[in-house]
């Protein structure tokens, strides 16, 4: 790996955790915060492609998990993943990764439409399948309930999307940073 490869995983790792700077917005009735991280995961995922991106987000990962106050609301730690929304925390890496390989993939027809629909698929339905089932278990609910509280983050989680898709498009055209396959 390239010290351009590392710069690249440190600087979306780093627009992650100024993405955690974003107050703590808690919805009424809901186990987890809304957050605008997953944008850092759709960017991470659709701009570097699924090796750096993932590696990105895991990195990030790391400064949670060693406790620095990195999530929103200055959390992080142990016991932040042991709790209701640490899938989501975990799902994060896979997100991205799932984004990274679908648009490596579909990298010589990219545009606007297929964007959307990889990074509603990485950066909320990954999240959700793996988030939503460890809120259920770490919150001592049961998984309707964990997933009829969490039907209100969609209308939020489909804005980052958007947001994500037009910014990726965007890098794509003016710098893009993905090798086009064979
Ligand atoms: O900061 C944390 O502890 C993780 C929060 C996870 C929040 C999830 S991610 C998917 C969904 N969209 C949001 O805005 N919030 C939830």
């Amino acid at each position: 790996m390239r010290s351009r490869d590392l710069a690249q995983i440190a600087l979306f790792a780093a627009i992650m955790v100024v993405l955690g700077f974003f107050p703590l917005i808690q919805l009424p009735g809901a186990f987890a915060p809304f957050t605008s991280q997953t944008l850092g995961v759709i960017l991470a995922g659709s701009i570097l492609g699924a090796k750096r991106g993932a590696l990105a987000i895991l990195l990030f990962d790391v400064l949670v998990f060693v406790g620095l106050p990195v999530l929103p609301g200055g959390r992080g730690g142990l016991s932040v993943i042991m709790g209701p929304t640490g899938g989501f925390v975990i799902a994060y890496p896979i997100g991205a990764l799932v984004i990274g390989l679908l648009t490596e993939r579909l990298w010589r027809h990219y545009n606007l439409p297929i964007a959307i629909a990889i990074n509603f698929l990485g950066g909320a339905l990954v999240l959700y399948a793996i988030g939503i089932p460890w809120m259920a278990t770490a919150a001592h609910i049961s998984l309707g309930k964990a997933i009829t509280t969490s039907v209100a983050f969609l209308p939020g989680d489909v804005v980052k999307v958007v947001v994500g898709s037009l910014a990726a498009v965007a890098v794509r055209k003016a710098y893009p940073l993905i090798p086009a396959r064979a």
